[in-house]
């Protein structure tokens, strides 16, 4: 068998001024299920995520809160991965940018660009959002001067002595790459913003700090502190290690780069799209292969985030819903690219049609007949010998290839929808067929070819939908009688298997079921319980 390529994606390292909120969780759960879908084809994946620890954003909420900065990251690392293990997520590493190994990847990668001849010393004066950790054009702030992201912090006046990094230098590189690779940055709104933005001309940007000692000490001048994102973005180089690895850019470098997909929001594209390729140009290494930068969950239109605290818990959501829940609505519900306003009535009435109702229900529905009709087993009946031209075989035959085609383009509404037709004609056939009819009219042979299709189908859309669901599917496999947890990364693995499960046709004949139970409880309506 080819060996298949492997795959590599990274979240954002996010910031740990505070816990996790839903925000932080939509870029997880969308990387997770890249993952797993990644997984479930049998390619080798590393999936990237962690915690951006230093600069004065987090110096200043541990101030505030009485800690020293390393308790304060400790605490708010550790919410981090707990909220992942609530939600399924299965990561491969998670990166602290105060970890001691990446202090050595960035210094040697500081020192490649500085004898690159790059790196400048010259005054810095500019207005500088905190939160975003990032100065701003005047252009770009809101009345009474504060940040377009964070409504509520204004920005300070900065003016001071930095390291500077030669951005100017890279421009028309940057250009060629951004012509030369259309898909690099995507979606297209995204890369035009890009474009736009290097067109205006591009300035060297500072990338050390003075008065500020939460960081790394700029190697040749340790009265500086490496600028926080300078030092963040190469968290996903040292995450590239092996634990067992010395800390070196050639290790780090050795199997896993480039990245096939960095996913991030809207708000950190400049840094991945411009930034990040110019500094990895000065160093000499090769570029991602893609940044992928997504819309924004919103309240009122806001954006939710940490900083102006209008966010959802997702904790609390899990604990109400459950994480299949959780991860089906805002995979199904969000078209990736665009910003979606988070409204629990929508949650729930979505969550009751099409996993309660059309799932759940047909599943339900047709193992009882099963167990009726056919003794508690699959139907007697070989898929081959079902017509080519039956509805649900037709349409389940081609039903990976679009689903394939809609995972690897991150349309992931589209590939939930494109399974949940084929589960909403598999309603319909039963109602058409009316297996219990067949039944009582003698007619076993058809009762049986209904019920071999219906089960099939499910199947199916249970195997194709557990990038999303995994709990679920995995629960639906188990009804079906087929042993398999799509948590077990090692299981959905095997050799050959994803050949076997994606396409229609492979549930075996005449084998036992499981037991049939409700697969996903109706949810009530919010009242004044609501999130
Ligand atoms: N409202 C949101 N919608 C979608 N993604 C979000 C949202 N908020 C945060 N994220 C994700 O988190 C990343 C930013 O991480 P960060 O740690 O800065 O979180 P934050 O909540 O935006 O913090 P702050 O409000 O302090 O800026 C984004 O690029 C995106 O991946
Ligand atoms: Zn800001």
């Amino acid at each position: 068998m080819p060996q298949l390529s492997r795959f590599s994606i990274t979240t954002p390292l996010y910031y740990v001024n505070a816990a996790p909120h839903i925000g932080s969780a939509y870029t997880t759960l969308i990387a997770d299920t890249v993952a797993r879908f990644a997984r479930l084809q049998g390619r080798p994946v590393l999936l990237i995520t962690g915690t951006d620890e230093h600069g004065q954003k987090i110096q200043r909420t541990a101030q505030e809160r009485g800690l020293v900065p390393q308790q304060q990251c400790d605490r708010v690392a550790a919410s981090f991965a707990s909220l992942w293990k609530r939600l399924d997520i299965q990561y491969d590493r998670f990166s602290r940018t105060t970890a001691p190994r990446h202090a050595a990847i960035v210094r040697e990668f500081f020192q490649s660009v500085w004898d690159n001849g790059d790196i400048y010393l010259a005054r810095k004066q500019g207005w500088y959002c905190v939160a975003c950790e990032e100065f701003k054009e005047e252009r770009e702030l809101l009345d009474g001067k504060y940040c377009s992201i964070h409504t509520n912090k204004s920005v300070e006046w900065r003016d001071e002595q930095n390291y500077f990094f030669r951005l100017s230098k890279y421009q028309s590189q940057l250009e060629a790459l951004y012509r030369d690779r259309p898909d690099f940055i995507q979606p297209p709104a995204r890369r035009n913003e890009v474009l736009s933005f290097v067109e205006r001309g591009l300035n060297d940007f500072s990338i050390s700090r003075v008065n500020l000692d939460w960081g790394i000490p700029v190697p040749t001048d340790p009265e500086h502190t490496i600028y926080v994102w300078f030092d963040a973005l190469l968290g996903y180089v040292t995450a590239l290690l092996d634990p067992a690895d010395e800390p070196t850019l050639e290790n780090a470098l050795a199997r896993w780069w480039p990245v096939d997909l960095h996913l991030i929001g809207k708000d950190i594209l400049r840094f991945h799209a411009v930034y990040w390729p110019a500094m990895l140009m000065a160093a000499g290494l090769d570029l991602p292969q893609r940044v992928f930068g997504h819309g924004f969950l919103t309240k009122d239109g806001l954006k939710m985030g940490k900083s102006l605290g209008n966010t959802l818990d997702p904790l609390a959501m899990v604990d109400k819903y459950g994480a299949d829940a959780v991860r089906y609505y805002f995979l199904r519900e969000v078209e990736l690219g665009q910003d979606g306003d988070f409204n629990e009535t929508r949650f729930v009435n979505l969550l009751n049609a099409e996993l309660a109702n059309d799932l759940g229900n047909l599943l339900n529905r047709t193992l009882k007949m099963a167990g009726k009709y056919c003794g508690g087993k699959t139907p007697p009946i070989a898929a081959v010998d079902i017509s080519s031209a039956d509805a649900l075989k037709q349409l389940g035959s081609s039903l990976a290839e679009r689903v394939e085609d809609a995972y690897r383009a991150l349309m992931f509404n589209r590939a939930c929808q494109e399974v949940l037709a084929l589960v909403r004609a598999s309603n319909k056939y039963l109602d058409d067929r009316a297996p219990w009819s067949l039944y009582k009219r003698g007619e076993q042979a058809a009762v049986e070819q209904v019920l071999y299709a219906v089960l099939e189908s499910v199947r199916l859309s249970a195997y194709l939908l557990s990038p999303v669901i995994p709990n679920l599917s995995t629960e639906i496999y188990r009804q079906l009688g087929i042993v398999l947890d799509f948590n077990d990364k090692t299981a959905i693995a095997q050799p050959g298997l994803y050949v076997e499960h994606a396409r229609w046709g492979t549930l075996a004949p005449d084998q036992l079921l499981g037991e049939a139970k409700p697969l996903f409880a109706r949810l009530e309506l919010p009242t004044d319980g609501a999130l």
